[in-house]
């Protein structure tokens, strides 16, 4: 049976992506809100949909379906009811205060066809556009100009969901700003026509009492997995993400739980490494201390109460050999290692790649050293724009979600 999600590599062959092209919602960024939102500057709206094309052709032309977040999320609310429930969710995680602002803001959003309404969720509503009964409460007299705030994220379609194997998990996501985006993932795996019903497995749904997100989440193999232990993504999650992946047949037997600084410029573990062939990663060199080591957990399935072993390890190059049976292996630094190069590279995503096959890979055009050097270790780049898509700090790896790939040979 072909399963809607299966994902067992982090390199083979992409056949369909999960993509949501920048919408309104990038446009309703300003310098007061931009950082509470997650951005660093504020995106050219005509450019980015553009690049945002440029990459979704790029894709297209490598024989990958591309599927689009904002037209699954329409299609699943065809039922009046699914409809009405998730509008209320959404609305009561939107931060509104009175009960009168939720029930005009559910019946303005209620009056639209699907993809309006979809639309305008992500985009955020303005406090003119809809009339408030009891205006003169206090909660809306302040000069916030948004009753709910808009989704500029939601391009990262990495992060409020992560394929792994046949099932996925849904994540309950760090930031307010990002928090709504598993709500619209969680409509999708539950009432569109092509997940319903399916068997997926929710390894973690966004219900989970931590925090993970999918930029932490590599799939390194069929048995083994590398999560980030970051600003995102706490450690806890990724033991209760162990314990559920070993005691449900989901064929993974080793978590690699690997700790990053807790910084802007590395919130997740993708921003700092990935894999781009079978014995080949990308690796910013700022990760690893003055003696080339790093603290990785190594966590696996056991029979002893705790159902699991964790042992420290501090050579990453050693524990990927070992759980990927490798003899030889390439570390690949970004910007070549340069002191100035390296992270000026890193903070518009050079080390970001996302592999649509093994050795070819996406990247950003502006990180031509990091670009250089993959080329010369062999591998197949094909460069996307990046003038304004980088602006959200984010790149490749970031704006997709790989929901079936290839098995490996
Ligand atoms: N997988 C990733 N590295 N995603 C990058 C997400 C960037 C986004 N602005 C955020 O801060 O959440």
């Amino acid at each position: 049976m072909a399963y809607p999600i299966h994902v067992k590599s982090e390199i083979g062959k992409l056949k369909t992506v999960l993509l949501k092209r920048p919408g309104r919602e990038v446009e309703n960024l300003t310098p007061d809100t931009m950082e509470r939102l997650l951005f660093d500057d504020i995106p050219f709206f005509e450019n980015i949909q553009k690049e945002h094309d440029y990459f979704a052709d790029t894709l297209r032309k490598e024989g990958v379906e591309v599927l689009y977040l904002e037209k699954l999320a329409a299609e699943s609310l065809v039922n009046e009811e699914v409809k009405q429930s998730f509008l209320k969710q959404m609305i009561d995680e939107s931060g509104l205060i009175s009960d009168y602002q939720k029930q005009a803001v559910i019946e303005y959003l209620g009056s639209m066809n699907n993809d309006q309404m979809i639309e305008k969720i992500m985009a955020g509503i303005r406090k003119h556009e809809v009339e408030i009964p009891h205006q003169t409460c206090l909660d809306t007299l302040d000069d916030y100009p948004f009753l709910t705030d808009p989704m500029p994220n939601l391009y990262f379609t990495r992060d409020p969901i992560a394929s792994i194997g046949n099932g996925l998990t849904v994540n309950r996501m760090t930031f307010a700003a990002r928090q709504r985006e598993s709500l619209f993932i969680e409509t999708i795996m539950n009432y569109h026509p092509r997940f319903a019903d399916s068997g997926i497995q929710v390894w973690l749904d966004r219900y989970t009492g931590a925090h993970i997100e999918g930029g932490d989440e590599l799939v390194l193999s069929d048995t083994v997995l590398a999560v980030g232990i970051s600003q995102r993504t706490s450690a806890h999650s990724i033991k209760l993400l162990a314990e559920k992946l070993f005691k449900n047949n989901s064929g993974y037997e080793k978590v690699l739980a690997i700790k990053i600084p807790n910084n802007r410029a590395m919130m997740h573990l993708d921003t700092v490494f990935t894999m781009v062939d079978y014995d080949k990663f990308t690796i910013h060199p700022a990760i690893l201390d003055s003696d080339g080591k790093m603290d990785v957990y190594v966590i696996e399935k056991a029979n002893n109460e705790l159902g699991m072993t964790i042992t420290l390890r501090n050579n990453i190059e050693d524990v990927l050999k070992e759980v990927l049976n490798l003899s030889e292996l390439v570390l690949i630094p970004t910007g070549r290692g340069d002191a100035i190069v390296a992270p000026r590279e890193q903070w518009n995503d050079g080390s970001n790649t996302l592999a649509i096959a093994p050795g070819t890979v996406v990247t950003y055009d502006r990180n031509y050293v990091s670009n250089e050097v993959l080329r010369e270790y062999g591998l197949r780049v094909l460069e996307v724009l990046s003038g304004e898509l980088s602006r959200g700090r984010g790149g490749p790896r970031c704006m997709s979600q790989p929901l079936v790939r290839e098995d490996l040979k």
